[in-house]
């Protein structure tokens, strides 16, 4: 699992060491670690280390500190290293390691601007150290116009050199991953201690490239993460696996209230995408003509009619290609959202909800919805305002419905009512088509399905009460990432159609469950039940 901290998490676990008078230790271990990326990074890349140019950004803090610190590394190894002091101070400690070890110090005035930014997009690596934890905003006056100094000779030279973060991109908030103005984009970011959360969610997400954790001794002073994300291992304990004695009913039912005559294929898909993921039976409700469609497509499920309450499921699946007009899906939409099973609404089913819901409600909207939900309960935000702060975004939709919500985007977020959020980048851009978010319900729905009365498969990941919904939700989009990945894979890397994703999606679980040893020892335990 990695796990991510806000800034003030980080800070606060660092105290102890910093009373205990090792701030110095603390920064030369990270600055280490800054170094031996940005030389990996340049090895991989081909470049030959000795005389190589290096261009460090230092800012007045602590930050510009482990800048300093790994420029000192760099330059004792041979590198032309160039420190741009962008503050009118610089950390004492480190800038004096710096000119020991041979580097050269520029102080960032207007009129040197434009020649720094050059040497800059010219060097074989820069190290961004001008905020980070610290930071109040983004950045400004003088380092702005360096940083966009920078971007714009870059694109226009066709240059690549290797852009490194220290600690998170500067500009970038650690909590919330908000840019207030210009940032580097890194290629990578090596991050102290623990992953920021800001890190995880876009845009900084966008903006922080690979990320690498170093540890710097602090991180068994850490408290419960802020935010997970669910990696393979841990994506192979929550997975459920039937037991030897399992029945279709006892492995799960998941209603399906979705599809219209407009968009009937949303319902083929969303079942497709819950037969692919281990649900017992598919019971699916909704218009004769669509339920036709259905039948031909996915012989496997059950086309019921009636109400909800006449059709015994484990879980609902609803809205789903339904419009505002669709009175008797939205109906039935509304009786599942009222019954008290876990539910998972999407699309279509947004619009008609409560004003109160409950965390085993879980919504999947992407960034238009959550503005659109926003609006009608009474508060501004519209589409780029969520873009722009999707962590904040979806923790306020939680708390505000008291649901389970999950931010569909290149970086999907999920955040329970109250405590934890997830994030995950399982996926390919390829996944933005026509009919995905279909298939991501269907793959949630039928986990719903299975979630059963087993808590301590989340409970031993240090996942608490509700926070299990927001768990489910998440492995529903590593799973959906990664089938959409394997899917597109399969075509040599080209486009995919929604319902490849759905095909691709039991060998990824099988294979996810293969590379766990808990997983194999819970097939062959015969005497562990499901439920
Ligand atoms: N505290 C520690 O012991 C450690 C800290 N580390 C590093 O220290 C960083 C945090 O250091 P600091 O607390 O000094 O904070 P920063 O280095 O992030 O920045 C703080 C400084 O920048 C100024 N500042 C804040 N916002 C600004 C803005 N928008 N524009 C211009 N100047 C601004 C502040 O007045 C302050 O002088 C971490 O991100 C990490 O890189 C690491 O060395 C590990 C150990
Ligand atoms: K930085």
């Amino acid at each position: 699992m990695i796990t991510a901290y806000t800034g003030t998490q980080v800070r606060a676990a660092e105290e102890p060491l910093l009373a205990d008078g090792l701030g110095d230790v603390l920064m030369q271990r990270a600055a280490y670690g800054l170094a031996a990326a940005v030389v990996n990074e340049l090895k991989s890349r081909g470049s030959r280390l000795n005389g190589s140019r290096v261009v460090v950004l230092v800012g007045k803090g602590n930050n510009g500190g482990d800048g300093l610190y790994a420029g000192a590394f760099l330059a004792a190894r041979g590198m032309r290293t160039t420190a741009v002091l962008t503050g009118n101070a610089a950390h004492p400690g480190g800038l004096a390691a710096f000119e020991r070890a041979g580097g050269r110090v520029q102080r960032l005035t207007e009129a040197e601007l434009p020649a720094l930014a050059a040497e800059a997009a010219g060097a074989d690596a820069v190290i961004d150290a001008v905020l980070g934890t610290g930071a109040k905003g983004g950045l400004r006056g003088s380092a702005a116009h360096l940083i966009d100094a920078i971007t714009a000779t870059r694109d226009a030279e066709h240059r690549d050199g290797l852009l490194v973060a220290c600690d998170l991109p500067s500009g970038i908030d650690a909590d919330t991953g908000e840019a207030a103005g210009p940032v580097l984009p890194a290629d990578i970011t090596v991050t102290f201690g623990g992953a920021k959360t800001g890190l995880l969610a876009d845009p900084g997400a966008d903006y922080a490239g690979r990320v690498l954790v170093v540890e710097i001794g602090i991180e068994e002073h850490l408290p419960a993460p802020s935010m997970r994300r669910l990696e393979e291992a841990d994506m192979a304990r929550l997975l459920p696996h039937p037991s030897r004695r399992a029945q279709k009913y006892s492995r799960g039912v998941l209603g399906v209230v979705a599809g219209s005559e407009n968009y009937p294929g949303a319902a083929v898909l969303a079942c497709r995408g819950a037969l692919a993921a281990g649900v017992g039976m598919v019971r699916y409700l909704g218009p004769p003509s669509v339920a036709d469609l259905v039948r031909q497509s996915c012989p496997e499920v059950v086309c019921s009619t009636g109400t909800v309450a006449e059709n015994r499921v484990q879980a609902w699946l609803v809205g789903s290609g339904m419009g505002p007009h669709d009175h008797e899906q939205l109906t039935r939409a509304r009786d599942a959202i009222a019954s008290d099973l876990p539910v998972v609404a999407d699309a279509g089913a947004l619009p008609a909800l409560p004003a109160m819901l409950a965390p085993h409600v879980v919504l999947t909207p992407h960034a238009g919805e959550l503005a659109s939900l926003f609006q009608r309960l009474g508060h501004g935000e519209d589409r780029e305002a969520v873009e722009a702060g999707t962590l904040a975004a979806v923790r306020q939709a939680a708390v505000r419905t008291g649901a389970t919500v999950l931010l569909k985007g290149a970086t999907t977020l999920v955040a329970a009512p109250w405590g934890t959020t997830f994030s995950q980048a399982d996926g390919t851009p390829w996944l933005a088509t026509a009919g995905s978010g279909d298939v991501l319900a269907g793959v949630i729905g039928a986990l719903l399905a299975q979630a059963g009365a087993d808590v301590g498969r989340f409970t031993d990941l240090g996942i608490e009460g509700d926070g299990r919904w927001a768990a489910i939700a998440a492995l529903g989009a590593a799973l959906h990432g990664r089938a959409g990945k394997a899917a597109s894979e399969a075509a040599s890397g080209g486009p995919i159609a929604a319902g490849g994703i759905a095909d691709a999606l039991p060998e990824i679980w099988g294979k996810v469950s293969m590379l766990s040893n808990y997983g194999a020892w819970k097939r062959n335990s015969h005497s562990q039940p499901l439920r």
